[in-house]
């Protein structure tokens, strides 16, 4: 190492020579959409269900997959670089532990996830990420001629992956919010955009007392009803089609919505919080399951109660790809594909009041990093005006 390391005191920035370390990131960055397409490859190829829990050759697996043996194999062992496989000196393959989620029929599996996120509908718009920083646009909108979830809901296959895949994405937090909140004290949940149901369906497993509904476009809630049938919850959970940015159904004591308000600007999610307030009973609750980013990087989050000072929470050290890091790439994933974006908590505080709502706790949820649940309740009734509208509600 020669690094020759200044400091500039005035700013207490480090300034150095790029060494080797530095050279490898920016070629393991500039390859990163190489290595998520070698993954998708193998999910589409059923790589990793082949292999099973066997090793198997290349050429084996390249005559179930109905593929080339020799591309087969530098496939395979490209996926043996990324971790989702064990080349063995024999020349075969096994799958690692993070290979084995790409096995669709695993309850942990990622394989709908990882097959919405590297297809075209989701990544297309990335290569305008610039234009949407320098317009602000929504990049999606212009690639496809039309904005992201009125596409979906004209192609059912992709429409079926995308909410495979939240439904996916969302079972570390299905495990956590049924026990890192009182719901005992509540009759009725309604997951506002509760797409296929997982998330409403843990919580009334794990509380027999209440009910609930979801609430989402016909196309976002067609998985729905295999989901609440699988786990003998059909009699009580009602599967409502609406547009959340028309009105919510009263009835419940609870709203709760995942990884929706990300989903839209800051007007649109005033509008979708005013409908949940405008039904809020005496006592009830809003609350929102979304990363909560810290004000600056590598500052705290501002997690816990109240809304003055942060009383602590995580810290963000560095900007990566752990838990905490995706979420400034989801937070590009919004910019670029629905016009959306991630938070701080003054963010959510700012949209929570102006809906007529106070937010009153941030907590992360154990074990389903990066998000935090966002407890709000009714507060304040906002000076006279009209409810923000969106034009891009159509759902
Ligand atoms: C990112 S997904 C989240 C799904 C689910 N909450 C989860 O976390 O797994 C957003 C959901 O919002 C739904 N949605 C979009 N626009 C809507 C609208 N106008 N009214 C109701 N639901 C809508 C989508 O169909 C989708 O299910």
């Amino acid at each position: 190492m020669n690094n020759v390391n200044k400091v500039d005191d005035s700013e207490n920035a480090e300034v150095r020579a790029a060494d080797g370390d530095d050279r490898e990131l920016i070629v393991r960055l500039a390859f990163g959409s190489m290595a998520a397409q070698t993954m998708r490859a193998a999910e589409r190829l059923r790589v990793v269900e082949l292999i099973g829990d066997r090793r198997r050759p290349a050429a084996d697996v390249a005559a179930e997959a109905g593929a080339e043996p020799q591309p087969m194999a530098r496939l395979l062992r490209a996926l043996a670089s990324l971790g989702l496989l064990r080349e063995h000196a024999s020349g075969s393959y096994s799958v690692t532990p993070a290979g084995a989620l790409l096995d669709p029929n695993r309850p942990d599996s990622l394989s709908s996830f990882v097959r919405m996120f590297t297809e075209p509908t989701m990544t297309r718009a990335w290569e305008h990420l610039d234009d949407s920083v320098r317009t602000g646009r929504t990049s999606f909108d212009t690639v496809f001629g039309t904005d992201f979830f009125s596409h979906v809901a004209r192609h059912p296959e992709v429409s079926a992956d995308f909410n495979a895949a939240m439904g996916q994405a969302s079972r570390d937090t299905a495990a956590a919010l049924p026990h890192a909140y009182d719901f005992g004290r509540f009759t009725r949940v309604t997951d506002v955009g509760g797409g296929d149901g997982t998330l409403l369906a843990a919580v009334l497993a794990a509380h027999p007392g209440l009910t609930g509904v979801v609430l989402d476009t016909a196309e976002g809630l067609a998985e729905a009803p295999g989901t609440l049938e699988r786990q003998g919850l059909t009699e009580r959970c009602a599967l409502t089609t609406g547009d959340f940015f028309r009105a919510v159904p009263a009835g419940s004591d609870v709203y709760l919505m995942k990884s929706v308000l990300h989903d839209w600007a800051d007007d649109q999610v005033v509008t979708i919080l005013s409908h949940c307030r405008a039904v809020l009973p005496p006592g009830g609750v809003v609350l929102i399951v979304d990363p909560v980013l810290p004000e600056t990087p590598g500052t705290p989050t501002g997690t816990g109660t109240g809304s003055g000072t942060p009383t602590g929470g995580e810290a963000d050290p560095e900007v990566n790809l752990s838990a905490g890091g995706v979420t400034y790439l989801t937070d590009l994933n919004m910019l670029v594909n629905v016009g959306g974006r991630e938070r701080t908590r003054r963010d959510f505080e700012d949209v929570c009041r102006r809906a007529g709502l106070t937010l009153t706790s941030i907590t992360p949820l154990t074990g389903a990093a990066p998000f935090s649940l966002i407890e709000a309740v009714a507060g304040p009734v906002p000076a006279p005006g009209p409810v923000p509208t969106s034009d891009t509600g159509t759902g």
